[in-house]
């Protein structure tokens, strides 16, 4: 098995106005991995995200993806960001959406190919949207509507995914039909997910990075008792809308 890293991260540090926001962290996940971003609200998930995707720069240190700078691996990233601003008087149809995820092909405003619009056909169907696909994007729930992004970010074939807290808007229904396909994509790309609730994700990813400025990293998944003890790990979850502390602090 190939187990070369698909991301790299070197003594990175990042702030936004001076504050930190991420100090110290390295970590590197090999090909294949499925890793789960937990932590307090606040602690930096998004903006670690972020950063691997190339939509920020650190402060100081390295981050590789694929052995390249996250923006020279962008055609092979799929992201998909935890909050989407619609405006709701653009008339952009579902398709118009996923397409714009094909852009590396792109030939001109007028034209997609033949292999586009089948691409988008074939991620549609796979996120049983493809019955919504002259809707216009404003006109649907946030969970379809997150199905939509979620097409969009895998209508390139990326290697790697990244993922925002995507069942935020999603029904327990949706959430495990979600997870299903998950963990079927995770045979041929390396996924990270930033997600809440640690009792649902840890039942579904292989290992879990705690983010609160610093980034600890448990190469497992699963939660037991004397994991709690192990992990040490500072998260505030909410599950079911109730706030609890699952994890000890870590020490450092
Ligand atoms: N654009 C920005 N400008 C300034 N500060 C920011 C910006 N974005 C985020 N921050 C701050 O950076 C810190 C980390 O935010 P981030 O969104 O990465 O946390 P998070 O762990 O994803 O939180 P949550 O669980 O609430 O989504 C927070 O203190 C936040 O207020």
């Amino acid at each position: 098995m190939d187990t070369s890293p698909v991301l790299e991260i070197r003594d990175l540090s990042f702030s936004y106005t001076g504050q930190p926001v991420l100090e110290n962290v390295s970590l590197t996940l090999s090909k294949g991995n499925y890793t789960a971003l937990i932590g307090p609200n606040g602690g930096g998930k998004t903006t670690l995200l972020k950063l691997m995707a190339g939509l920020l720069k650190p402060s100081r240190g390295t981050v590789r993806v694929l052995g390249l700078p996250p923006r020279q691996a962008a055609g092979r990233i799929g992201y998909v960001p935890q909050e989407i601003g619609i405006n709701k008087s653009f008339p952009v149809s579902v398709t118009d959406v996923v397409l714009m995820g094909r852009l590396r092909s792109f030939r001109g405003w007028s034209r997609y190919s033949k292999a586009d619009r089948m691409a988008v056909r074939r991620v549609l169907e796979r996120m049983g949207m493809w019955e919504y696909r002259n809707r216009r994007i404003a006109a649907l729930s946030g969970g379809q509507r997150q199905r939509v992004f979620i097409a969009r970010a895998l209508v390139s074939d990326p290697e790697i995914l990244f993922l925002d807290e995507p069942t935020a808007s999603v029904d327990a229904a949706h959430q495990s039909e979600f997870f299903k396909l998950l963990k079927e994509l995770n045979r041929t790309m390396t996924i990270i997910i930033v997600n809440h609730d640690l009792m649902v994700i840890s039942s579904q990813v292989k290992s879990v990075a705690c983010v609160n400025r610093r980034v600890h990293y448990h190469g497992k998944a699963e939660i037991t008792d004397d994991m709690m003890q192990m992990y040490q790990c500072p998260v505030e979850l909410v599950a079911h809308g109730i706030p609890h502390r699952v994890l000890n602090i870590h020490q450092d």
